[in-house]
């Protein structure tokens, strides 16, 4: 797994999280209201011109590729351009996880971005949030880990809105990190997962990653 060092501050961090943050959550809204919007065509069309505007304004100045996950010296993590918790992903609902001593739990929300089957969340979203819950799980006190294999069992249709995750390592065998996780609404489970982790081979990122 690849890592990139920059060497700020955590001040800096958190001057960049301030900048970015705003400019995704704003883009998240986009992403909701072209869903949702049932104004003329015109104002689409008018819409659709200051948005590219926006667009090449952004890219005049740019990075190559994606953005990759970074850290600084402290070891402190950015990987904002995680599908699912980036900073800087607006396709990220973002699912952001708290850690305790067994595990680690989210709590956020997924609209009209992520249906699937009518008003209720897609599969394979359910599927990418559980990777990454119980991702973190395994990492949480270790070093981030790949995902060797990971089954999901649908109990009942999982519907837009509030919902929740949960994950802990069941066991350990090697680099192998055993994780289970539900993901849940207000009325209980509706998806689960079970994962085998792997840490990578040849670490050469920091541990401990904050
Ligand atoms: C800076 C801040 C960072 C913050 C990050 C946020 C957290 C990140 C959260 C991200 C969350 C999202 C995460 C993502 O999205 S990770 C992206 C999705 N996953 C991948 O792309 C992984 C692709 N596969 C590989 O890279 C390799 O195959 C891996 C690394 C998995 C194993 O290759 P390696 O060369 O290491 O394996 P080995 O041959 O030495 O075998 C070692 C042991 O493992 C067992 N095994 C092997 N393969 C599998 C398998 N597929 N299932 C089950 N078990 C498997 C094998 O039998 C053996 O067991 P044993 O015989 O010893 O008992």
């Amino acid at each position: 797994m690849q890592f990139t060092l920059e060497d700020i501050t955590a001040d800096e961090i958190d001057r960049r999280r301030g900048v970015y943050g705003p400019l995704t959550d704003s883009v998240r809204d986009l992403i909701d209201a072209v869903i949702r919007t049932e104004v003329d065509a015109a104002d689409i069309d008018v819409a659709r011109r200051r948005i590219d505007e926006v667009v090449a304004d952004l890219r005049s100045r740019q990075i190559d590729g994606s953005y990759g996950v970074r850290f600084n010296t402290d070891a402190v993590g950015m990987p904002w351009g995680n599908a699912v918790m980036g900073v800087r992903n607006a396709i990220a609902p973002p699912v952001r996880t708290v850690a305790d001593r067994e595990g680690v739990t989210a709590e956020f929300t997924l609209g009209a971005a992520y249906e699937g089957p009518a008003h209720h969340v897609h599969g394979g979203v359910c599927a990418m949030v559980l990777d990454q819950v119980l991702g973190e799980a395994a990492a949480a006190d270790d070093i981030p880990c790949f995902t060797g294999t990971i089954t999901v069992t649908y109990r009942r249709p999982t519907p837009l809105g509030a919902l929740s995750a949960r994950a802990e390592i069941v066991d350990r065998d090697g680099r192998k990190k055993i994780v289970r996780g539900t993901l849940s609404d207000a009325d209980g489970v509706t998806a689960e997962a079970e994962g085998v982790f792997i840490v990578p081979k040849n670490w050469s990122g920091p541990s401990n990653l904050k």
